[in-house]
């Protein structure tokens, strides 16, 4: 099992975040799941300096439009990284394979493409219990983890 303690971070190697502008995107889909990853980011940006006004947070309807979400934000808004979060949930068909797909290779195409760096905080689980798990639960909250990723990146 490659789990780590998503929720763990050395609060002495992070820089603070206090000059940087944070964009946070959020999908709907499995609200229960994406609003408990967006306030573990939430609380670590602000935990390690950054201001509220300084974070910037849209919804979209799914993880798929994570992307063109993403890239609308680099487009009309100064920030210094951007928090990509979603949870996509394996059903019945395929269709969470071409979900996971596209948002993962949409996400690296705007990494090269732009130069504001986004953070990958897309749940992509077999069941609801893992995801249960990585949003707050056992294995902690995957939204800090990628938070503290948001900083470094940031700060590069
Ligand atoms: N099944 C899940 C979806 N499906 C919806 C897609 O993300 C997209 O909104 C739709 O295909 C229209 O373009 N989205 C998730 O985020 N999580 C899921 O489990
Ligand atoms: C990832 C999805 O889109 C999935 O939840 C949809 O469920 P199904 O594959 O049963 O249609």
């Amino acid at each position: 099992m490659a789990t780590t303690d998503l929720s763990y971070y050395d609060k002495a190697t992070i820089p603070n975040a206090k000059n940087f502008r944070f964009g946070i995107v959020v999908s709907e889909w499995n609200p229960e799941i994406t609003n408990n990853l967006y306030l573990g980011a939430q609380e670590a940006l602000l935990e390690n300096g950054a201001l509220q006004g300084n974070i910037v947070k849209w919804d979209v309807p799914g993880s798929f439009e994570l992307v063109y979400g993403c890239k609308k934000m680099i487009e009309t808004q100064k920030v210094d990284a951007i928090i990509a979060i979603g949870n996509v949930i394996q059903g019945e068909t395929k269709h969470f394979d071409f979900v996971c797909e596209g948002v993962t290779q949409g996400i690296v195409d705007l990494n090269v493409k732009y130069d504001v760096p986004v953070i990958f905080c897309v749940l992509t689980d077999n069941t609801k219990q893992q995801s249960l798990d990585r949003s707050g639960g056992k294995h902690g909250n995957k939204g800090i983890e990628c938070a503290i990723a948001a900083i470094k990146m940031a700060n590069l």
